[in-house]
């Protein structure tokens, strides 16, 4: 079966000459469907290097990045932009909500910039395993942070994407909520077998995922199955990153 997302050898290098500094070297990982994978590392190690190249918002200066089996290198930035709208979904840790916008409209967004049109039964099942019913005719502000989260992740899934892409989406969230948060995360991947990806600092939220990939001057050095938060946080501790 296609991974939904592959990386071969990606390399990204930003600067030139002396000032040029190695984001990414030579980074490989396959993600599979239905798989709920956690990015971890040390600052700077390249975590929202390795989440923009894999998701098509930035370009690898060498090496391969496949979404469902179609290959991002050599795309122009119309047809990145196409397939970043309608195949990949995106959960910031600032919500990123369009506060002149209702719940509903907020979550059909990516459906009408796409010019596609909004299947009612789908969307209503979006909303409904989000815990969003009853709300959907809110604005933003009327919502706590976890509820502007679950809308947030209902606009990520509305699509169908091949894979949502997490930037540390519970790091705006009291702990209570952050782990409401990864609950929903844990059910879209089990219960819808979506692909969710997530760079997190928190080995609490990376004890949510099958998987852990750990990140360190630009490379994978480790790869944990069935973490958890104590495994995550001691792996953590001697790649240095708590000094
Ligand atoms: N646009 C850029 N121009 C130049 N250097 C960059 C740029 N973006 C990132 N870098 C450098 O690339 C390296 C990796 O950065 P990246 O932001 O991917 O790390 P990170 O693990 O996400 O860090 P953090 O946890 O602090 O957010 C760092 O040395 C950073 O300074």
């Amino acid at each position: 079966m296609t991974d939904a997302v592959r990386l071969d050898a990606v390399s990204k290098v930003y600067g030139k000459g002396q000032g040029a500094v190695a984001a990414l070297r030579e980074v490989s990982a396959a993600f599979t469907r239905g798989s709920f994978t956690a990015v971890m590392g040390p600052s700077g190690s390249g975590k929202s290097t390795f989440l923009h190249c894999a998701a098509g918002l930035d370009v690898p200066s060498s090496g391969s990045v496949r979404l469902g089996g179609t290959e991002l290198a050599g795309m122009d930035e119309t047809a990145l932009t196409v397939l970043r709208r309608q195949r990949v979904g995106f959960v910031f840790q600032a919500f990123n909500l369009v506060s002149s916008l209702t719940v509903l409209d907020n979550v059909t967004l990516p459906l009408r910039l796409a010019g596609v049109r909004v299947d009612s039964a789908w969307l209503a099942e979006v909303v409904r395993r989000v815990g969003l019913e009853g709300r959907t005719g809110h604005l933003p502000a009327q919502l706590s942070g976890g509820q502007q989260q679950r809308v947030a992740i209902a606009r990520a899934l509305v699509t169908r994407p091949e894979v949502v892409f997490g930037d540390e989406p519970t790091g705006a969230l009291d702990t209570m909520t952050a782990r409401d948060v990864l609950t929903l995360l844990r059910e879209v991947v089990d219960g819808m077998g979506q692909t969710v990806v997530m760079v997190t600092h928190d080995p609490v939220a990376a004890s949510y995922a099958d998987t852990v990939l750990f990140l360190a001057d630009g490379r994978i050095v480790d790869a944990m199955a069935a973490p958890t938060s104590e495994k995550v946080a001691e792996r953590m501790t001697r790649l240095g990153a708590w000094k």
